[in-house]
């Protein structure tokens, strides 16, 4: 368990947060891996049909205490800090995600460098990362070099080219950075290769990010975002 959440800058030392703030992002951290050890562990199982009953019922039970309390759509979670870049639940890189690898991204000479190693509850093709798993963590390193620039938006367009399959249980590097920004609108590229061939380029990306008008943030985000909003946009559920 690391304290590596999401963040703006890693380079930067996050702000004081209270213990009991700092103890649930551990929780949280401590629950995600776990939960990503189980479906690693789900996705490369081969025990027989009653193991897997009793690890159903195990789940079912270990439920009910984290359904406890729950937040609702336009709620942002208690742990995050979306200024701060503190993202608990991210599917790409937040430490409190079942389904995150997760990916690890530092700011450097510029670029916005990610790791990660993909397991097998990843796979597309047999032994290779499915093609949407690739685009997730591009669009996510792309957003993330967006906003270190100053640029944050919102993926407009994402064009992806697959020059080699991704191999699983393998590490990763994941490239990127701005090259262009036309008023609201900023372009990125990126790229993942493998740690040990870090110039042999599997696949690529580029990226259209569009920063919101603030009536554009008003309507997506409503009462999430902006509590003030007369035009709550965030359905409860
Ligand atoms: C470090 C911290 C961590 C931060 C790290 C965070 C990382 C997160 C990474 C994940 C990012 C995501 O997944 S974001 C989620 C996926 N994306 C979305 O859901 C976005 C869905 N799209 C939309 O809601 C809308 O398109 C908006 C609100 C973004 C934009 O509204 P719009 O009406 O389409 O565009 P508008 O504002 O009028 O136009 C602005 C300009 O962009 C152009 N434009 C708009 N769409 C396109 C397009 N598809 N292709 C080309 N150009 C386009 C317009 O022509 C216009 O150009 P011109 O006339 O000015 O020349």
């Amino acid at each position: 368990m690391g304290r590596s959440y999401h963040t703006i800058d890693s380079t930067s030392p996050p702000p004081p947060e209270s213990p009991s703030v700092e103890d649930r992002r551990a929780a949280i951290a401590e629950l995600g891996e776990a939960l990503r050890t189980l479906v690693e562990q789900a996705a490369a199982s081969e025990s027989p049909a009653d193991e897997l009953r009793r690890a159903a019922a195990l789940v079912r039970e270990a439920t009910i205490p984290v359904g406890k309390q729950q937040r609702t759509r336009g709620q942002i979670p208690s742990a995050d800090d979306l200024l701060g870049g503190v993202r608990m639940h991210n599917p790409v890189c937040g430490d409190g995600s079942a389904i995150a690898p997760p990916l690890r991204v530092e700011v450097v000479e510029g670029k916005a460098v990610g790791t990660c190693t993909l397991g097998l509850v990843y796979e597309g093709p047999p032994m290779y990362a499915h093609g949407g798993i690739s685009a997730l963590l591009l669009d996510q390193i792309l957003g993330y070099a967006t906003s270190v620039a100053g640029h944050p938006g919102m993926t407009v367009r994402l064009d992806t080219q697959y020059r080699a399959p991704v191999p699983l249980r393998t590490p990763l590097r994941l490239a990127a950075e701005v090259v262009g920004v036309d008023g609201r609108k900023v372009t990125a590229r990126a790229t993942i290769t493998t740690e040990s061939e870090p110039d042999a380029v599997l696949v690529e990306a580029t990226g259209l990010f569009v920063a919101l008008r603030s009536d554009q943030s008003e309507r997506l985000f409503g009462e999430a975002l902006h509590p003030d909003a007369s035009n709550p946009a965030a359905a409860h559920d």
